[in-house]
C-alpha cells in the first residue's frame, strides 16, 4: 500500500510523521517536490535505518517557496502529468509539499497529483489556536475530492477537546500523537514507530 502524507499547512510534522512511517512499515520514501534544502529526503536519511529506500525527488528546487514560485524563479515547469511512482514493490510513503491546496502551476495544486498515486491520505494536525479550523477546511477537500482518508497523526501538545471535534468530523481514527520533542533522533523516530504500530494493529483488530 502507498500513504500520501499531507498536513494542515507547511512545517507541521509531514516530515517527522513520515519518517515514522517509513520505519514503523519498513517502507520507502519518496518527496516528488522538494523546495529548499536540506531537502526532507536528507532529513528521513538521518533519521530512519539504513537500508530503508529514498527515492529521488521528480521537482529538486533551491527556492524555499511554493513550488509554483520556486518553479517560476528557477524557469521551470510542474505539471501533474510530471509524476509517476518510482518502480518498487514495497510501500512507499509519499510526503506532500505544504498543505493540499498549495499551488505547483497557475492552475494545479497539489492535492490534483494525489489519485496518480494510489495511496491512502494521512494528514498531519499540528495542534494550536487556529488548527480547528486548518483542520475541517482540509478534511472538506479531502472529502470534495472522495480521496481514501486513513487517520489523522496529531502533533503537539495534547489537547483533548481540539482532537476529539476534529475526530468527530473527519470519522476517521487517531494513528498517533507525537508530543513536543527535544530534538528528533532516530531513537526518538524507532520510539514513535513502534507506538504507530501498536495503534495500527490495534486498529486492525477492533475492524
Ligand atoms: N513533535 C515535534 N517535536 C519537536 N520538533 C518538531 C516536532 N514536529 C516537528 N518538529 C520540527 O518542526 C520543523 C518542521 O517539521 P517538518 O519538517 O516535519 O514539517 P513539514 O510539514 O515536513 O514541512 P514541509 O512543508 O516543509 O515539508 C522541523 O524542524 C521539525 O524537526
Ligand atoms: C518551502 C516550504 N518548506 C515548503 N516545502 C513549501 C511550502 C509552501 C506553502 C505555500 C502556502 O501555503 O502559502
Ligand atoms: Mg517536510
Amino acid at each position: 500500500m502507498n500513504y500520501f502524507i499531507s498536513a494542515i499547512g507547511t512545517d507541521s510534522g509531514k516530515t517527522i510523521a513520515s519518517a515514522i512511517l517509513v520505519e514503523a512499515l519498513q517502507a520507502d520514501y519518496w518527496k516528488p517536490i522538494q523546495a529548499g534544502r536540506p531537502t526532507d529526503s536528507d532529513t528521513i536519511r538521518q533519521l530512519v535505518s539504513e537500508h530503508l529506500v529514498i527515492h529521488p525527488e521528480r521537482h529538486l528546487l533551491e527556492t524555499p517557496a511554493s513550488p509554483h514560485a520556486a518553479a517560476a524563479v528557477e524557469e521551470k515547469k510542474i505539471q501533474v502529468s510530471d509524476f509517476n511512482l518510482p518502480h518498487t514493490s514495497n510501500s512507499l510513503v509519499i510526503e506532500g509539499a505544504g498543505g493540499l491546496m498549495v499551488p505547483i502551476n497557475n492552475d494545479e495544486l497539489i492535492v490534483d497529483m494525489i489519485p496518480r498515486f494510489n495511496a491512502e491520505l494521512i494528514l498531519v494536525s499540528n495542534i494550536y489556536l487556529g488548527s480547528i479550523n486548518h483542520t475541517l477546511l482540509s478534511l472538506e477537500v479531502i472529502k470534495s475530492r472522495g480521496y481514501p482518508l486513513k487517520g489523522i497523526i496529531f502533533n503537539g501538545i495534547s489537547t483533548p477537546s481540539t482532537e476529539s471535534i476534529i475526530l468527530k468530523y473527519a470519522q476517521v481514527p487517531c494513528l498517533l500523537h507525537i508530543k513536543p520533542e527535544g530534538q528528533i533522533d532516530p531513537v526518538v523516530i524507532k520510539k514513535y514507530a513502534n507506538e504507530f504500530n501498536y495503534n495500527w494493529n490495534e486498529l486492525a483488530r477492533k475492524g
